[in-house]
């Protein structure tokens, strides 16, 4: 299928100077079997290429600006129109739903809440897929199990267009820095084109194959990180209790063996009860309890993240839904109070 995209975004990355792919790929990745690279295609003879973008949040909103300050064509969509304003302000254009993106972009990515919303705008009235044609490509960032990955799937490839999944490893601060890390499967001729745009967002790229192994990937991940952030909550509560300085509990472990950069960054603000808002508690919960039906698909015991799913949970009935998920630990002082 000719995807006249496909060539046009090393154009875009000539004329800005983009670094080669191969230099900001992170060594440790090459040894990986299933870790695939891409090469920009050549022809460099065809119109820029239009990139569309759908979900201003916490993580969209840095992400495309990265894609506009690389000097991409960028066209903006968000449910709550305010929040295209300061792209609209750097030099995006807007359509006024997911289909006129999709109409009007070579390639669209979409970055919303979870699985619900990722379907609404991909499949729903307006949506994705109604402005979707061959030679069109769509790449859900979005963190979505794999079956809701699947059903978008169907649906951008019955209408003769392509699609990869690709969520990120990566908060607030790794989304502005271009630090991301894609986690991607799907349409492999899709991943090799959109390589340039992924390497403008981001520090690295995976490629796992078919639709729902990125998803599955990124899912494991956070349940991972959750079952830290609670059991580091924890660690910093007890190291209280017993009167050591929980800064000392920090500085310890980030020299330790077991030394985390989240640990690192959000657990001064943790001591001082500060969640400023990277990765809303709500979204985190959400992965865990993904991750655990997923788990529960194969007969995978996961009795720790079980567990710090309950705590998540408590953290929301607390009204910490939008708070950053570190306020985690709210539940445990709070659990802590009403045994006292
Ligand atoms: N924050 C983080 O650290 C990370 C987040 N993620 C994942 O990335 C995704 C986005 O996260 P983040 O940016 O933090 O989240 P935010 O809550 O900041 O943004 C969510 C976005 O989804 C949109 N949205 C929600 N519901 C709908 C709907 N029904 N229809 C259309 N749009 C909708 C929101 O629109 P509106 O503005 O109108 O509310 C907003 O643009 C999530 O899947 C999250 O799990 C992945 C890695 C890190
Ligand atoms: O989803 C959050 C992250 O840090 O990854």
């Amino acid at each position: 299928m000719a995807m006249a995209f496909f060539s046009t975004f090393p154009r875009i990355l000539n004329k800005f100077k983009f670094t080669p792919i191969s230099s900001n790929i992170s060594k440790p990745l090459l040894s990986l079997p299933f870790k695939t690279f891409s090469f920009l295609a050549s022809d460099a003879s065809l119109a820029e290429g239009r990139v569309g973008f759908l979900g201003l949040g916490i993580m969209g909103t840095p992400m495309a600006q990265n894609l506009i300050k690389a000097g991409c064509d960028v066209t903006v969509w968000n449910r709550t129109k305010s929040k295209c304003d300061p792209l609209l302000n750097l030099g995006a254009k807007y359509q006024s739903s997911p289909k006129e993106v999709a109409a009007n972009c070579d390639v669209t990515f979409a970055m919303v809440a979870d699985p619900e919303s990722a379907i609404d705008v991909a499949c729903g009235k307006n949506g994705v897929a109604s402005g979707m044609s061959p030679g069109k490509g769509y790449v859900d960032i979005s963190t979505v199990d794999g079956a809701t990955s699947k059903l978008i799937n169907e649906h951008i490839k019955a209408t003769g267009a392509l699609f990869l999944e690709a969520p990120v490893s990566g908060s607030k601060k790794p989304a502005e820095d271009a630090q991301l890390i894609f986690l991607t499967a799907g349409e492999k001729s899709l991943y090799d084109s959109v390589a340039p745009l992924l390497d403008i967002m981001g520090k690295s790229r995976f490629y796992f194959g078919e639709v729902g192994n990125g998803a599955a990937m990124k899912l494991i991940v956070n349940m991972i990180r959750g079952s830290m952030m609670a059991s580091f909550s924890e660690g910093i509560l007890l190291s209280k209790k017993v009167g050591l300085d929980p800064n000392g509990l920090i500085e310890v472990l980030s020299q330790s063996a077991i030394s985390a950069p989240m640990y690192s960054h959000k657990g001064p603000l943790m001591v001082k009860s500060l969640y400023p808002t990277e990765a809303p508690l709500k979204h985190q919960q959400k992965d865990i309890r993904l991750a655990l039906a997923l788990a529960e698909s194969v007969s995978q015991s996961t009795p720790v993240a079980a567990a710090a799913n309950e705590l998540f949970k408590v953290a929301k009935s607390y009204g910490l839904s939008d708070a950053d998920s570190s306020a985690v630990i709210e539940a445990l002082k709070a659990k802590s109070q009403d045994s006292a």
